[in-house]
């Protein structure tokens, strides 16, 4: 599978900050690809790079295996859909008046606004005005106007923000049936995890201005890893027992934690502990929680 976007070493820098840092990203083709990272980590201005509304303080860019570079950059960007921040509208005019607008500026035909209002599911409110519609059909309409002109790729920035619930149901189910049913690839920010883990096939996440993991979302939930808590009837003893055989483990709470073990290993760590006469009470299997990895990994609260 080839990359749809790559950028190297790309950096941008405001004032003395330098707010993107050496941000190596790999976008695969055909996949919604998950840019994630808490409030202010740098996602909006990534992307802006890459649709070239801003410059690159240092770094490549290249989409379609092309470098973003002012004698490619509109050959590029005219099979690039994006919805960035808040779209504006006309109000008083309609949705398909809107995206006739559009046409015109982005030079497609008008053939083509009955078929983006069917994949964002607007045809029966196209004649409506657009100041009567709601966040979550303003939203739609703004997938619809990136859609516009069959774009390859499409980057959407945090398109589930202030939809009621059922908007943003809507709103991903549009996002995960865009690579299958029409061949886009997409890169759709948020700062919310449990939205990344239910759309996208690939992540990446951001913090600070850099990037801390990228790779597929079951490589994500691997790192998951299962720890096993064993609860004794004297935890200190059992910890200097189990250290002294070399096995790592800590006391939290009424329990002590091991790292994931074959279970015949776990059997006779527990044995050695009956020899020394520390009764064990219980043996659980935990799991961090997707939340730990992205606290682990960003160092910072994750909003849900
Ligand atoms: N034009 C600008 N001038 C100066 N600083 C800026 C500018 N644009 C963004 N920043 C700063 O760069 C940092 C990254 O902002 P950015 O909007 O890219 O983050 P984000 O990850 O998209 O956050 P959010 O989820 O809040 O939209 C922030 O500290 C922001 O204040």
């Amino acid at each position: 599978m080839s990359d749809i976007i790559t950028t190297t070493g790309l950096c941008k820098q405001y004032g003395k900050v330098l707010r993107v840092k050496d941000l190596d990203l790999k976008v695969p083709e055909g996949v919604v690809y998950g840019f994630l990272g808490p409030n202010g980590a740098g996602k909006t201005t990534t992307m802006k790079m890459i649709l070239s509304l801003a410059r690159p303080t240092a770094g490549t860019i290249t989409v379609f295996g092309k470098p973003v570079n002012s004698k490619n950059r509109l050959a590029i960007l005219k099979n690039v859909g994006s919805l960035i921040e808040s779209p504006s509208y006309y109000g008083h005019l309609t949705g398909v008046e809107n995206l006739q607008i559009l046409c015109a500026l982005k030079g497609v035909s008008e053939k083509d606004i009955d078929r983006v209002l069917q994949i964002v599911r607007l045809e029966n409110q196209k004649e409506k005005k657009v100041g009567q519609y709601s966040m979550g059909m303003k939203q739609r309409l703004g997938l619809a106007c990136a859609l516009l002109g069959n774009p390859k790729l499409l980057i959407l920035d945090e398109p589930t923000n202030g939809l009621d619930p059922a908007g943003i149901q809507e709103m991903r189910e549009l996002i995960c049936s865009l690579p299958k049913q029409f061949g886009i690839t997409v890169m759709v920010s948020s700062h919310l995890l449990s939205e990344i883990d239910q759309i996208a096939d690939n992540v990446g996440i951001i913090s600070n201005g850099g990037l801390v993991f990228q790779d597929t979302l079951p490589t994500l939930h691997e790192r998951s890893r299962h720890s096993i808590a064993v609860r004794t009837l004297n935890n200190e003893a059992a910890a200097r027992i189990l250290g002294g055989q070399g096995i790592s483990c800590r006391v939290q709470e009424d329990y002590l934690l091991l790292h994931r073990l074959p279970d015949n290993e776990l059997a006779g760590y527990i044995y050695r502990l009956f020899e020394r006469n520390i009764g064990v009470v219980r043996i659980e299997e935990r799991h961090k929680s997707l939340e730990d990895i992205f606290l682990e990994l960003t160092g910072t609260g994750v909003s849900l």
